[in-house]
């Protein structure tokens, strides 16, 4: 969910940025000091020494001449009183032309005297200035009721019913040009001469009132796109519609999780309390391994993955790869071993049964198994010590008498071996799937996953042919012996070299350490009599007669007994002929066991 939340934020911050840009290519439509801008289509391009100001506002003084755009698009002179239209500007010639949006420019020929003062501006007409202005607002028909007249009378008018109001000496423009609504003047200041010379633009100084200009190098700087304003606030608006909407949606999905999250953590807390296992649905294995992240290991009888069910909640998710199409059968034997509690023994939290999903949830033990603690005893840095060692061999032998004599269902484990002993924090060992041999026995190929996996050595002669008995709980006494030379040796007992003749590896030292001339690194010493006292026990209980081989009541006494002397050591099974029920097999060492077709 964190990262649910991570990604959203990268995502929403993203979005934030792309909308950012839109926003900054916007104001690129704005004034723009390299390539200018215009007020619409057949407008005027604006650019140094023009600013387009936002309204009428005399906004700025000379030099700088204010132009603003009207609701039409018109480019108009920023000025409150004078109302005057900027029809052209040429940059090279520094012309602007003027007309009157109301279409007579006569009658502001005050406005048009005054801006040139303002501005300095130059009229363009060479001939004589002075011209002569009429009142005919008695004619009738006519738009504009001033007339205006030349000295050269170049410009000839009707002037009969009209009255002489003044006469101009000089003036910036010519009759003609106010009688025909077009205005032409010329600017001289700002000169940007200097800087085109240079290859380069003007633009005004920062900060600077004066009107002091600098140039502009505008090479290299790319045109900005032009995106109509409309066209970034629909996107803009969309965009943030659509990241509210997305937020509602995570924040409902957030809380209704957390609420299923609350009510599985309850439902399992009421369980536990129970001490019945907890039945999760798929989606709920799916959740709570994090959609089958962590891969812990896999075993004969399916992967396992790390899960949580809360923050202090941890498990182990096994995902059986059996298929029943009945859960019931499934749903009563996991309900037995949910009952299973014991302080050796896995606690079998939760399980799963859905369609063909079978699933079931352990506590999680992060050191793991117990294979990967057993070192020889000369491999100091890993060695756990022959004290520690004892400790876990009498802990896996209380969880096998537990399975075999403490419950209403006394369940034979099958598959006793390092791997399925896991160790907590306080290196106390729990037996792990047990129940699983019965569970699974419809599933043909666990035999040889299991060879594959090397467990085979494990596995007492009886279960593995019929020609040496039958199988029973001594048939895990066998495999608990083979653990507990294992521990004594740290070291495989099976060789796997050959996929179809394996070898069973009698340790020739195992009998020299209990005779007593083999050396072993021993830190105290009673070490060495802890050594002696598990290979001892370890050699009764791999008795190829299960009938030899001691109960597991017997196992825990011999264990936990401090009398050296009193355990006596066995014969050596490998040498015996007579042991073998069949009678097929003649002795050899190492002796060879051949897979008997049942
Ligand atoms: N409850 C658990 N907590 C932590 N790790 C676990 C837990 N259960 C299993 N594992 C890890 O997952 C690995 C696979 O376990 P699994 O029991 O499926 O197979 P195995 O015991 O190694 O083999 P097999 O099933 O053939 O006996 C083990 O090696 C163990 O390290």
């Amino acid at each position: 969910m964190v990262e649910f939340r991570v990604l959203s934020l990268q995502g929403g911050s993203i979005l934030i940025k792309l909308l950012l840009i839109l926003l900054l290519l916007g104001s690129g439509s704005g004034h723009n000091e390299c390539h200018g801008t215009s007020c619409g289509r057949n407008e005027p391009l604006i650019r140094f020494p023009f600013q387009l100001t936002k309204g009428m506002r005399d906004g700025c003084s000379y030099p700088r001449i204010c132009v603003h755009c009207t609701e039409k698009n018109v480019t108009m002179l920023a000025h409150p009183t004078i109302k005057l239209q900027v029809s052209k500007i040429d940059y090279k010639k520094h012309e602007i032309e003027l007309r009157d949006p109301e279409k007579c420019l006569p009658k502001k020929f005050e406005q048009i005297n005054n801006l040139a003062i303002k501005y300095k501006f130059e009229g363009t007409y060479d001939g004589s200035n002075s011209l002569s202005f009429f009142d005919c607002s008695l004619q009738h028909m006519i738009s504009c009721p001033i007339y205006v007249s030349d000295s050269d009378a170049s410009f000839q008018l009707n002037l009969t019913s009209c009255t002489k109001m003044f006469d101009i000496v000089v003036a910036p423009v010519s009759a003609y040009m106010l009688q025909s609504n077009s205005a032409n003047l010329r600017w001289s200041n700002p000169d940007c001469a200097k800087c085109e010379a240079k290859g380069k633009t003007c633009k005004w100084k920062k900060n600077s009132t004066e009107g002091d200009i600098e140039c502009f190098d505008c090479k290299g700087r790319k045109r900005r796109i032009h995106i109509p304003r409309w066209f970034i606030f629909t996107v803009t608006g969309s965009v943030l519609l659509g990241l509210v909407i997305v937020a509602i949606i995570k924040l409902v999905l957030y809380y209704r999780t957390k609420q299923e999250d609350q009510a599985r953590v309850e439902k399992f807390l009421e369980d536990y309390r129970a001490e019945n296992p907890t039945r999760f649905t798929y989606a709920d294995v799916k959740r709570i391994t994090c959609g089958f992240r962590e891969k812990l290991g896999e075993g004969a009888h399916g992967a396992v993955f790390r899960g949580k069910i809360s923050k202090e909640i941890l498990v182990a998710v096994k995902i059986l790869n059996i298929s029943q199409e009945e859960g019931k059968e499934f749903i009563n034997e996991v309900r037995i071993m949910g009952k299973m509690h014991h302080i050796n023994v896995v606690r079998l939290l939760g399980f799963c049964a859905e369609g063909t999903h079978r699933a079931l949830v352990y506590g999680l033990f992060p050191k793991g198994s117990l294979q990967s603690f057993i070192f020889p005893s000369h491999d100091k840095d890993h060695f756990l010590g022959w004290e520690k060692l004892q400790r876990i061999a009498i802990g896996i032998a209380k969880g096998i008498e537990y399975l075999h004599l403490g419950g209403n269902h006394p369940i034979i484990h099958f598959d006793i071996n390092p791997h399925n002993v896991l160790l907590d924090d306080n290196l106390v060992p729990k037996l792990s799937d047990f129940g699983l041999a019965r569970l699974c026995s419809k599933n043909p190929s666990i035999v040889s996953i299991t060879a594959a996996r090397g467990t085979l050595g494990y596995i007492a002669p009886e279960v593995f042919s019929r020609n040496f008995g039958n199988a029973s709980y001594k048939s895990d006494i066998y495999s608990y012996g083979m653990l507990l030379l294992e521990m004594v040796g740290g070291r495989k007992n099976v060789d796997m070299s050959s996929a179809q003749n394996f070898h069973v590896l009698y340790p020739d030292w195992i009998h020299n350490l209990v005779d007593g001339d083999e050396h072993i690194h021993v830190e105290e010493e009673g070490d060495v009599t802890i050594a002696k006292k598990l290979a001892i026990v370890g050699l009764w209980c791999i008795q190829w007669r299960p009938v030899n081989r001691p109960t597991i009541r017997s196992v825990i006494q011999m264990l936990e007994t401090d009398e050296e002397e009193e355990l006596t050591v066995p014969p050596n099974p490998f040498h015996s002929t007579t042991s073998i029920i069949s009678g097929r097999h003649t002795s050899t060492r190492p002796l060879e066991l051949e897979v008997i077709e049942e």
